[in-house]
């Protein structure tokens, strides 16, 4: 009989010996992440730094399943992701993952309430429209609803987008440097509704930023150098 790994209740994520490559233009790899162990556990709140080119966003890809790793175990919600096939990956995003992008991901041929929509019906649940709307409200944007993507400024493709990546009920939001495309104001806004619906709804939130404005509001603040061992060896 196999042992099977144990898994703490609380835990949202886990990855264990986690090795990225990349095929380099020229031929060869490029070892981007070499990780030996990253936890985050239920309704955990963490912000992420590291150099420009340090593996950031390969690292919340791999997290969401839109990459696979060259080995090492990745667990989402208890479920090991290096062990299902793309489409798997995908169903154990749509029910357990929002993702937040740095370039939004909206859908531009849909409206802002339909692709508040779409972010349920990828979750596999069933649309619950008064949800979308609420979301819709609580991003400041009710009066938008019929708007499609190209009718909104960045700032609220923006708002949009962090309400479809809430819209499923993950457990686990990841964030590209939300606050990239804003200004200051508007990032205390977005920091504010992205902070405040996840506590409020129990959901690990695993922030990239580059700004120190942002790590302020973080109890938890992990530098990618020190997590990944191809900077120790350097
Ligand atoms: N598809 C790919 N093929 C080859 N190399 C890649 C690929 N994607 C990323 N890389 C390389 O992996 C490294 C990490 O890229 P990544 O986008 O994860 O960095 P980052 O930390 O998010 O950077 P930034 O803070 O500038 O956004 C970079 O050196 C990049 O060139």
């Amino acid at each position: 009989m196999t042992e099977q790994p144990t898994v703490k209740s609380s835990e949202v994520l886990k990855l264990t010996d986690v090795i990225k490559t990349f095929d380099q233009p020229g031929g060869g790899k490029l070892t981007v992440l070499d990780i030996p162990e990253l936890t985050i556990d239920a309704g955990e709140q963490m912000a992420l730094i590291g150099q420009s080119g340090g593996g950031k966003t390969t690292l919340l890809h791999l997290i969401a399943g839109l990459l696979t790793p060259d080995s090492g175990s990745i667990r989402v919600a208890g479920i090991e992701l290096t062990r299902l096939s793309e489409q798997g990956r995908d169903r154990c995003r749509a029910a357990t993952v929002g993702y937040v992008f740095q370039t939004f991901n909206l859908l531009p041929a849909f409206s802002a309430i339909e692709n508040i929509q779409l972010g349920m019906a990828f979750g596999n649940r069933a649309i619950d429209t008064e949800r979308a709307f609420d979301l819709l409200g609580k991003v400041g944007l009710s009066d938008r609803a019929s708007y499609r993507p190209s009718q909104l400024s960045v700032g609220q493709q923006q708002r949009v987008a962090i309400a479809r990546a809430l819209a499923g009920k993950p457990k686990l939001l990841l964030a590209d440097e939300p606050t990239a495309n804003v200004d200051p104001a508007s990032s205390d806004t977005v920091l504010d509704l992205i902070i405040g619906s996840c506590r409020d709804e129990n959901i690990a939130l695993m922030m990239v930023t580059h700004s120190m404005e942002v790590t302020k509001r973080f109890e938890r603040v992990e530098h990618l150098d020190e997590l990944n061992r191809i900077f120790q060896t350097l």
